[in-house]
Formats: structure tokens, C-alpha cells, sequence
């Protein structure tokens, strides 16, 4: 499979709980890729939380540092990356994203909440109805999550082993072709 991809970098989009890290490092695993995730990368460069950059510098700041660290792993190949729930919003991060393979884990909004209700590192999450502002920013979010190469849709609990399963199936039928020179 790896030698499939011929090291074209594979990006996992999707909402938060969605599984893109869980997933994300086992898919790394079976294609004997390196993992990253640019929510981590961005806490350990600035040396603070999530939460905290939230809190003290805004979520157009966090933005920006998001944007700034997927610049910069574009560069590389043979990575699986696990992007943040929100990196499909600004269209500047599409042509990196486009480097590599889309992958939008699709999981329905009452799953994600049952799998990060008790969780308290999502600011965005920190609202009176966060099941409802789950599916509020589903709903918005939909039409650029859709514009991945691959849509694997999760309506019922299947385990991250069967979910990377189902990314390594899918994979050949959405290659794309290489351009000749
Ligand atoms: N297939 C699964 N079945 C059961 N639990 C899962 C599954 N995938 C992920 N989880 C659990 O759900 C939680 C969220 O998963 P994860 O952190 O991988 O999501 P994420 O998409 O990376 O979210 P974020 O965008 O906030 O980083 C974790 O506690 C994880 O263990
Ligand atoms: O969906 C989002 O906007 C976010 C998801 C997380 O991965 C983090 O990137 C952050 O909490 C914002
Ligand atoms: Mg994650």
C-alpha cells in the first residue's frame, strides 16, 4: 500500500471526536509512515494548550499557527496527518491539504458527543449546549469537509482498527493520476 501511495501524504479532516488521531496513528502504522498531528505540533512549538491559546491570544490566533504548521509539513512526504477539527475553514489551507490525500472521517454528531462530552480541551466545545454547537458547526462545516478526495462515513461505533481498515480499502480508487512530465 505504501508503496501505492508512493508517499503522497494523507490528511485526515473531520470534526472534533471524529477519530483523526486515534485513526490517524494506526493508518500510520499500516502504511509505515511517520504521524503527526497539528494540533500537537502547534501545543508543543508554542509550549501551552490549546485552551490557552484560545483564551489568551483567540481563535483567529490559533488560526494562524494551525495554518503556519500545515505550510510547513506539506513539505514532506510519507506522513499521516491528523489536522485539527477546524483546518478545512480558511481556503489558503486547501492548497496545502491538496498536496496529499483528503480523508473526511464522517461521524455523526450524537457519536462524537458520546465519545468527548466529558473531555474539556476543546474550547470550542466550552457552551451552555455543546451537543448543539457540535452540530452547529457540523452543518457548516459539511460543504468543506466534502470537498475530500475520500469520505468514509461512520454512522454506528466501529473500532479505530476496522475505521484505518476501511481508509487502506478505499485508498486505490481514489488516487490520483501522476502528471508526465
Ligand atoms: N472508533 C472509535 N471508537 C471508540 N472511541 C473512539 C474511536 N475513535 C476515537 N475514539 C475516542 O474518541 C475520542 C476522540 O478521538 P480523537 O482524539 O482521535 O478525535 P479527533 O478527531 O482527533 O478530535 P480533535 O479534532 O478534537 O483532535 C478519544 O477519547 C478516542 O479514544
Ligand atoms: O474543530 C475545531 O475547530 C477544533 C478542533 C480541535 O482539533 C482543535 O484544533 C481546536 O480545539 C479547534
Ligand atoms: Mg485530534
Amino acid at each position: 500500500m505504501s508503496s501505492l501511495l508512493q508517499g503522497v501524504n494523507l490528511y485526515l479532516i473531520g470534526m472534533m471526536g471524529a477519530g483523526k488521531t486515534t485513526v490517524g496513528k494506526l493508518l500510520a502504522q499500516h502504511l509505515g509512515y511517520r504521524f503527526l498531528d497539528t494540533d500537537d505540533v502547534i501545543t508543543k512549538s508554542v509550549g501551552r494548550s490549546i485552551n490557552q491559546v484560545f483564551a489568551q491570544e483567540g481563535e483567529a490566533a490559533f488560526r494562524q499557527l494551525e495554518s503556519d504548521v500545515l505550510a510547513q509539513v506539506c513539505a514532506y512526504t510519507h506522513l499521516t496527518i491528523a489536522t485539527g477539527g477546524g483546518i478545512v475553514l480558511r481556503q489558503k489551507n486547501w492548497s496545502y491539504l491538496r498536496h496529499g490525500l483528503v480523508v473526511w472521517l464522517d461521524v455523526p454528531v450524537e457519536l462524537l458527543y458520546t465519545r468527548i462530552a466529558e473531555d474539556t480541551t476543546r474550547p470550542l466545545l466550552e457552551d451552555a449546549d455543546p451537543k448543539g454547537k457540535l452540530r452547529s458547526l457540523l452543518e457548516e462545516r459539511k460543504p468543506l469537509y466534502s470537498q475530500a478526495d475520500l469520505k468514509i462515513t461512520l454512522r454506528a461505533e466501529a473500532t479505530p482498527e476496522e475505521i484505518a481498515n476501511r481508509v487502506i480499502e478505499a485508498i486505490p480508487g481514489v488516487l490520483k493520476p501522476k502528471v508526465s512530465p
